[in-house]
């Protein structure tokens, strides 16, 4: 049976600029002028990860991204966080796109795990629930574990995203292949038990199509500190364009 691909979006997190802009008070380099940029250059949609100490996203730049993309109504806003902790407060006041659940800690260096099933279903149950009846898409940030995908579905998430950074970190070694494997097995899964496939972290230029390529039903990758090192050097528009090319490449070698 022939698995249909659909077209992977692309969604800037704009966290690093906001970590550059915090480092003095001009509110400059601005959060939002480089969303405005990323979208005009092609990007399907922003994310953001506003956590709870603001050491890069803060409550500003959540609103402010809100109300540009008004502007641009066939992009998604994806907001991303704990839902025990800050989280939900923005996606009431917001109603974005999608809400990412990350069961990160508040001091947490990065995000560095998914959630895990059964032990995270009952407290997670009723956010869901919450975020559903708002309108609100929810993605749950998951290790690629098959055996973890039906108990994603059964707290009622619409999707999942997959953590990517030991696919990043093994890439361009022996151990790409089989690492790429787990993805595609954790993608399956996923598929099966009726979530949409999401992925982020750490993927870059390098990473990209091959993943993008190998990994069943991808809608959506969130990429961020790579693309803003990027940007840094190529300038946001080249950037995107540039990210937009791997995809493509990605999806022309998809197995048909
Ligand atoms: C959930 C995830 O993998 C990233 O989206 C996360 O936002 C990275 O957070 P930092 O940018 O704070 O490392
Ligand atoms: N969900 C992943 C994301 O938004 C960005 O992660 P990274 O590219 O900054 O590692």
């Amino acid at each position: 049976m022939t698995t249909v691909h659909p077209r992977t979006a692309l969604s800037i997190n704009v966290n690093k600029v906001a970590l550059v802009r915090n480092t003095r008070h001009l509110g400059i380099p601005s959060v939002t002028r480089a969303a405005l940029l990323c979208l005009q250059a092609g990007a399907q949609g922003i994310t953001v990860h506003p956590r709870p100490d603001a050491r890069h996203i803060r409550a500003g730049d959540v609103h402010e991204i809100a109300e540009l993309l008004k502007q641009w109504p066939q992009a998604e806003f994806n907001i991303e966080g704990n839902p025990t902790q800050n989280l939900m407060d923005f996606i009431r006041q917001v109603r974005p796109s999608q809400a990412t659940f990350v069961p990160d800690s508040e001091d947490q260096f990065t995000s560095d795990h998914g959630w895990s099933f059964p032990q995270d279903a009952d407290r997670l149950l009723p956010l869901i629930a919450e975020c559903r009846a708002l309108g609100v898409r929810v993605s749950l940030f998951m290790d690629p574990v098959p055996a973890q995908m039906a108990g994603a579905r059964a707290v009622g998430a619409d999707r999942v995203e997959l953590y990517t950074e030991p696919y990043a970190a093994a890439w361009g070694t022996p151990e790409q292949g089989a690492q790429l494997r787990r993805y595609v097995g954790a993608a399956q899964a996923a598929l099966d038990a009726g979530l949409g496939i999401n992925a982020g972290h750490d993927l870059n230029q390098d990473n990209l199509a091959d993943f993008v390529a190998a990994v069943p039903g991808l809608l959506e990758v969130s990429i961020g500190h790579a693309f803003v090192a990027d940007a840094l050097e190529l300038g946001y528009e080249d950037a995107v364009r540039a990210y937009q090319r791997c995809i493509d490449q990605g999806m022309s070698e998809r197995a048909i």
